[in-house]
């Protein structure tokens, strides 16, 4: 548990400390490396001082309501990993397409059921959808760039993402279109 919480905060954050006697081989690895910092002992109350966010993963109730109880007196995020009504905010399941991000949240109701839920999504919304937004985050700068007149650039702006514009295939691979081709687009579609 503790390991895939770790991961994600990695994504964004370089600065996670682990506070655990035991800690799996790709912890120990992160740790080696400097991505964290593993403090290899049972979590002591005081270690939340200057954190901002903690995870409370023990496998012993107990603890995870201590370390729920600092946060609480502190004012710091948590999340409870056995008993989500003593923390602050409870884990999405998440689908990343590149720009893309879908969480799925039961609300606390059935963690796998969310997973189930967005695993169904990884069907409707495939990998041509990096594709498709990268594409359309580069075709709303060159509007932006291109046109001054701000009504019309507000126009062409929602008209880039209307469907039957630039949109991804219900089928097959995305092709991006050439600068020329948003040029001309740009060019077609401008009204005063
Ligand atoms: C979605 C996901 C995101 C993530 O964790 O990243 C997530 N749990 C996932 C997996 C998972 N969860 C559990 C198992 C073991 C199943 C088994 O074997 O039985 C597995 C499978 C695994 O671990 O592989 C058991 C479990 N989970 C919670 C409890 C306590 C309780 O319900 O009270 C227990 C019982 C523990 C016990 O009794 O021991 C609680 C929470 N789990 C949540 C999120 C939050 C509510 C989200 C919502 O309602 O939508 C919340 C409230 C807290 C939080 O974590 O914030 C992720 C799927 C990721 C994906 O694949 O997409
Ligand atoms: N939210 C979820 O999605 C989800 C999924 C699975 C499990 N869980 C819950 O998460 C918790 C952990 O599950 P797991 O499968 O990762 O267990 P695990 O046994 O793999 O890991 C628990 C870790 O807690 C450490 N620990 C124990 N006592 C400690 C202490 N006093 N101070 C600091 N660290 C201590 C252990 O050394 C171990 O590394 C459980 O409460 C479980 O019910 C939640």
């Amino acid at each position: 548990m503790a390991e895939r919480k770790v991961k994600e905060l990695l994504a964004g954050s370089p600065l996670v400390t682990v506070i655990s006697p035991t800690a799996t081989p790709a912890l120990r690895q992160y740790h080696e490396q400097g991505k964290l910092k593993w403090v290899p002992r049972e979590y002591a109350e005081g270690d939340l001082e200057g954190a901002f966010m903690v995870h409370a993963a023990a496998n012993d109730p107990e603890v995870n309501k201590s370390v729920s109880a600092e946060a609480k007196a502190r004012g710091i995020l948590a999340n409870v990993a056995d008993h989500p009504d003593l923390g602050s905010f409870i884990h999405p399941s998440v689908l990343r397409r590149g720009r893309l991000l879908i969480a799925v949240s039961t609300s606390g109701a059935g963690p796998l059921a969310a997973r189930t839920i967005r695993k169904k999504l990884e069907n409707d919304f495939g990998t041509e959808y990096e594709e498709y937004l990268d594409a359309l985050y580069f075709m709303r700068k060159m509007i932006q760039e291109q046109v001054s007149n701000s009504a019309a650039r507000q126009k062409l702006l929602r008209k880039a993402s209307s469907p039957g514009v630039l949109e991804p295939p219900s089928q097959g691979e995305f092709r991006p279109w050439s600068p020329e081709e948003i040029k001309q687009w740009i060019n077609d579609n401008q009204e005063e």
